[in-house]
Formats: C-alpha cells, sequence, structure tokens
C-alpha cells in the first residue's frame, strides 16, 4: 500500500533519513521503533507529505505522493502532540473537522468518541484539557473518518490504562479490516499484542524489518522487548 525507496532527508548538516527503503502492506500493524532522534517521526512526516525529502519517493498505493493531497484523506493520523486552536470547544474542533471532509454522517466511526465518553465534554475549551484528554481527541479524529491507513506516533502517551486498552481494542479492530496500521512507541510491552511487524530505526535507517513472528522464533523468546535486544545485540557483535 505504501512504498518507499531510497528517502533521504538532511535538516541542515544532520542526516536525519539515509536512503530509506520499505514496503509496507494492509492488514499489518507495523511497529516502528527505535531510539530518539532515529528519524521514526521524520520518516511518519514524509509520508504525510508534511517533511519534504531531499531524495528518493514514497508511493501510495502504486501513485507517487509529491504535489498529491488526496491521498491523505485515507490516513488517519495521531500526531505526538496534537496541535489544534486553543480557544475552540471539543465539539467545535470535531464539526471544524468534519465540515473539512465533508463525508456523510453515517460513514463516520463514533467508536472512540463513545468509548472515550468526549459527549459529556463537548463544551471544554481545548486550552483546558489534560494531555490525557487531548491524546483521546486526536484519537478520535485519526480514526473518526474511516481512514484506510492510520499512522499513530506515540498514541498511549498520556493514557490512562482504560483508555489505552480501549485504543489497542480499536487498532486490533481495525486490523482486521485489512487496514495498514503504523504505530510509533517506545513502550515495547504495549506493542505485544498488536504488532505483525516490526521496523528499528537507528540513526535514519531501518536497521531491520522483520514479522514479529520471524523475530520471536529467530530469538527464542516471546515477548517484543527481549526479542528486539537480542536481535541489537547480534547486529552490534557483527558490526
Ligand atoms: N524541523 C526540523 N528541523 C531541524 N531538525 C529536525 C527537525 N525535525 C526533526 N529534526 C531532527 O531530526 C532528528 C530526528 O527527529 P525525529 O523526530 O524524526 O526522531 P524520532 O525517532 O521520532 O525521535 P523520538 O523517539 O524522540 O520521537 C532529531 O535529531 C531532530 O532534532
Amino acid at each position: 500500500m505504501i512504498t518507499i525507496q531510497q528517502l533521504s532527508k538532511r535538516f541542515g548538516k544532520l542526516q536525519v533519513l539515509n536512503e530509506v527503503s520499505l514496503a509496507l502492506e494492509g492488514g499489518q500493524c507495523v511497529a516502528l521503533i527505535g531510539p530518539n532522534g532515529s528519524g521514526k517521526t521524520t520518516l511518519i512526516k514524509a509520508i504525510l507529505g508534511m517533511v519534504i525529502p531531499q531524495s528518493g519517493n514514497i508511493r501510495f498505493k502504486g501513485k507517487d505522493i509529491v504535489g498529491e493531497w488526496e491521498y491523505r484523506n485515507e490516513i488517519g493520523y495521531m500526531p505526538q502532540i496534537g496541535q489544534y486552536p486553543e480557544n475552540m470547544t471539543i465539539g467545535q474542533v470535531l464539526d471544524m473537522m468534519k465540515d473539512i471532509r465533508r463525508v456523510p454522517e453515517s460513514t463516520l466511526d463514533y467508536d472512540l468518541f463513545n468509548a472515550f465518553g468526549l459527549g459529556g465534554m463537548l463544551d471544554k475549551r481545548m486550552r483546558t484539557l489534560s494531555g490525557g484528554t487531548r491524546q483521546k481527541v486526536s484519537a478520535c479524529l485519526a480514526f473518526m473518518f474511516n481512514p484506510e491507513v492510520l499512522i499513530l506516533d506515540e498514541p498511549t502517551a498520556g493514557l490512562d490504562p482504560i483508555s489505552t486498552e480501549l485504543l489497542k481494542d480499536k487498532i486490533i479492530g481495525e486490523r482486521q479490516k485489512n487496514k495498514l496500521i503504523l504505530i510509533t512507541s517506545h513502550v515495547l510491552s504495549e506493542l505485544d499484542d498488536l504488532v505483525s511487524e516490526v521496523i528499528y530505526m537507528q540513526e535514519g535507517k531501518p536497521l531491520f524489518h522483520k514479522t514479529l513472528q520471524s523475530l520471536k522464533a529467530e530469538t527464542g523468546t516471546n515477548r517484543l522487548s527481549s526479542a528486539v535486544a537480542r536481535v541489537i545485540a547480534i547486529h552490534e557483535f557483527v558490526d
């Protein structure tokens, strides 16, 4: 569904993405993990057309994304920190997004809106929200328009344990509908029962892209965190 070829991005002298090539398919939940500053968010923003690479290309369903914007309607994006007009209420933000997208009300997905109880907070202004409630608004918006692809950047950061479980259930349900889900998190234990593939970024390049099954089989461990640690140790030993 998304193919990335030889993608490179520099910010000044800093090489943030270094000839990244990846293929991401529907029906997969892909964990994009790696140390701080390894280029995960930059890669996500390049897919969304928010960061312009120096070289390489990204194809969405076979079509180069350069100069395109409609493909973004097929992607639900949950940023690390959602930026909203701070004086608007939750209800106004939701209405504004619905106005922009102009899709029939009957196609909207209110699962997370209902699960998070956002209906009881519609009059709260964005600037008054706790970090976790802001995350809930972002999650609700990412899923609301029923996109084929979900890109979730640290989606559970700041969410309480019950809300985290609600979001995880939703992610599992959407993956079963053959959607592509790309998710970054530093809490690997949270990804264990969610993901089918793992991409480990290091210094702007994927160190590996493996299925969870092969990662576990290769390392003889059932936990994602130990499996990743073992693969990194093997790579460091070989280098
Ligand atoms: N707009 C920008 N201008 C300059 N440097 C940037 C910009 N955006 C990101 N960077 C730098 O690029 C590098 C990669 O950042 P990025 O946010 O992609 O990393 P990350 O892997 O998502 O990190 P984290 O795990 O901390 O979220 C960092 O050194 C960051 O400071």
